[in-house]
């Protein structure tokens, strides 16, 4: 078949819905056909997918694609190959004997496992896993979900046992299943969903046994094949149904394949996707970047030669927040209506919709915050909050951008953007508005479906090298240009910011105001977790002189100075005395020697009220401690003590 023929069909297992494009070389969709499938909330903060209804959502939609493609007088035959893109880090177990699921799938929103994750944090190690996988310690990645699996549901424990735990992403298991599962035996996931995970080495792009050990799987569970994202051989064939014996030969977690559709091939490019959640991929080149200021570092892409990498802002809550005005509130009955009732009203009326469904993702990493509406009067109407919600997005790109800006040097001079929600004329004049500078959205928005078909396509042949994919999808966009100033955007950044912060802690200990001021105390010490980086910390000795951080031994005060030592309930904290107790932190030696030392803390406030830290400490040291009192539950605790001991032993 000439290339010219050739038709590609791509996959594209999102979060709610399921859909099949089939493309023609032009990258233009000439038939699709898409179904949703079951959410299920079982409590509150999880939510889980059915493994079995995600496959048959899958076929559903190849079969109701291929009836169009044909009713169209297209030959089935001339589809020459598939590419799969999907939600990434949801967590699939099954049988590897049988090919059956002994669970639910975990989806990556689900914050289940935030109990594992603070005990995991206190793990020798746990400082270093970011360098190695580019991800921080959270209930998004997929191993957290696993371990808890592990922990509680006794049929994963029984099959780890046994030695027939299969683990995957929805990629690993989408390709097992359609290859016919356990009787074929294709078991493989492509680098940019296996390098969610937190297993996957991100410069080798294998399994790193410190990772694994580390989560106490190593050697103990089956896991798929890391392989590139376009393939000729290594995804298999579909086994059956309207396109049985059609090659799988690209495969992409759906943020890099939105990136790989919008043709991000370059470092400095960028895309903003608004689904579900929303994610900002910006192409670092061929050296992933390990983020100082709360990114991901992940690949974008990588097709068989050097692969590519890049910074990623993740937002958990977009088009969901949309999902749950419609579904939870009744406010309208098709997502798209949300913008005619936002354009009800002027502005946001004083609201701000924290909408921290599953905690804050980055930049900031909140996992005891929850969904939070600030400022709600008799004035409010159902059109603020609309606004409120499609404007919590645009807030959290800008603090990504923001952070991506520190830690690239560079600034984006357009955002381009795609994903259900950026259908939403306000949402993305909203985000041009705070983010400066001006908004592209290309006339067909399912690029996360083209760069699936873009990584088969490439396998086939269909297209031989990037120049050829040019012209793609290039005309009939639409740009959004920024209409305020900076200051009002900045005026309103600062709003949100204040928000943010005053959400956190939701679901941490309760506490109730009393007679010394506890309650302003408390209001503080939030602010003082997010405010202060604590990276200009001092240490000052009993009798009140500074030294160096690694100079000292004997009982100390450390000292937070803020970032702008502006709040003087800082040095009240430190310095005002109190009860004179101390929180115990107990540091262990490394079980890769001393080059770790004292890098990892091991304490339960809930327990102790002692700390104490032994061995040398040096500046990182005292800075992941510190990291780690940030934890409102610490600097709770510190509330009572008004004021931190250190002893160094
Ligand atoms: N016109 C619209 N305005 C605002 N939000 C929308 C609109 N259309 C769809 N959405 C939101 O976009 C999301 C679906 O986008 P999609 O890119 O298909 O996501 P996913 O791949 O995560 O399933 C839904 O949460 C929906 O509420
Ligand atoms: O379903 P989406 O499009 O919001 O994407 C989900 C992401 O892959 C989760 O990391």
């Amino acid at each position: 078949m000439q290339p010219s023929e050739m038709f590609v069909g791509s996959i594209d297992q999102g979060t709610t819905s399921t859909r099949f494009l089939i493309f023609n070389r032009d990258g233009e969709p000439v038939a699709s056909h898409q179904v949703e499938f079951g959410q299920i909330y079982p409590h509150p903060g999880w939510h889980e997918h059915d493994p079995l209804e995600l496959v048959s959502s899958v076929e559903t939609c190849i079969a109701g694609a291929v009836q169009t493609f044909e009713s169209l007088g297209h030959a089935r035959a001339s589809i020459a190959c598939v590419g799969i893109t999907n939600q990434r880090e949801t967590t699939v177990v099954w049988d590897h004997k049988t090919g059956e699921p002994l669970h639910n799938a975990i989806v990556w929103t689900d914050t289940r496992s935030q109990a594992i994750v603070s005990e995991l944090k206190a793990r020798p190690g746990a400082s270093h896993l970011q360098s190695l996988c580019g991800l921080p310690l959270s209930t998004y990645s997929s191993a957290t979900k696993l371990l808890w699996m592990l922990a509680h549901v006794p049929k994963v424990k029984e099959a780890f046992d046994r030695g027939t735990l299969a683990f995957g992403t929805v990629d690993a298991w989408l390709v097992y299943r359609l290859n016919g599962g356990a009787a074929a035996n294709v078991f493989v996931s492509d680098s940019t969903n296996a390098s969610r995970t937190m297993f996957v080495n991100l410069e080798k792009l294998q399994y790193d046994d410190a990772l694994l050990d580390f989560f106490g799987i190593k050697g103990k569970i089956h896991l798929p094949r890391i392989v590139p994202s376009s393939d000729p051989e290594a995804y298999g064939v579909i086994a059956s149904g309207v396109l049985a014996h059609v090659p799988i030969m690209g495969c992409l977690g759906d943020q890099s394949s939105a990136l790989v559709g919008q043709k991000g091939f370059s470092p400095g490019m960028a895309k903003n996707t608004y689904g579900t959640g929303c994610f900002l991929l910006y192409n670092v080149g061929e050296k992933p970047v390990i983020s100082k200021h709360g990114l991901l570092a992940t690949v974008a892409y990588d097709f068989g030669g050097k692969p590519v990498y890049a910074l990623e802002g993740s937002i958990a809550v977009a088009g969901s927040g949309v999902k749950f005005l419609q579904n939870n509130l009744s406010f309208f009955q098709d997502s798209e209506e949300v913008n005619d009732l936002a354009l009800t009203v002027e502005d946001n009326g004083g609201c701000v919709f924290v909408t921290a469904f599953s905690g804050l993702f980055a930049p900031y990493w909140i996992d005891d915050a929850k969904g939070t509406i600030f400022g709600i009067t008799q004035y409010t109407q159902k059109g603020h909050i609309a606004r409120a919600t499609l404007e919590a997005t645009c807030f959290q790109t800008k603090a990504i951008l923001d952070a991506m800006e520190k830690d690239s040097g560079k600034a984006l001079s357009e955002l381009a953007v795609d994903g259900g929600m950026s259908n939403s004329d306000l949402a993305m004049q909203t985000q041009a508005d705070l983010i400066s500078i001006p908004v592209y959205r290309p006339q067909m928005r399912e690029t996360t479906a083209l760069g699936a078909a873009i990584a088969a396509g490439l396998a086939v042949g269909m297209w031989r090298n990037f120049a050829e994919l040019r012209d793609i999808n290039r005309a009939g966009g639409a740009v959004f240009e920024p209409q305020i100033t900076r200051e009002e955007s900045a005026a309103n950044f600062g709003k949100w910011e204040k928000a943010v912060r005053m959400s956190r802690g939701w679901t941490g200990p309760d506490s109730s105001p009393n007679k010394d001021g506890d309650r302003n105390l408390d209001a503080e010490i939030k602010s003082i977790s997010h405010d202060t980086q604590f990276n200009n910390m001092t240490k000052t000795t009993t009798n009140g002189t500074t030294t160096a951080p690694n100079e000292s031994r004997g009982v100390g005060i450390l000292k937070a100075v803020p970032r702008q030592n502006t709040s003087p309930l800082v040095s009240e904290l430190v310095t005002s005395g109190g009860l004179g107790t101390t929180l115990k932190v107990k540091t262990r030696t490394a079980a890769n020697g001393d080059a770790d030392r004292n890098r990892d803390w091991d304490f339960s406030p809930a327990k102790t009220p002692l700390i104490s830290v032994s061995g040398d400490l040096d500046e990182a040291d005292e800075e992941d401690l510190f990291l780690e009192l940030r934890k409102v539950e610490i600097l709770q605790k510190l509330k009572k003590l008004r004021k931190l001991k250190l002893n160094y032993f």
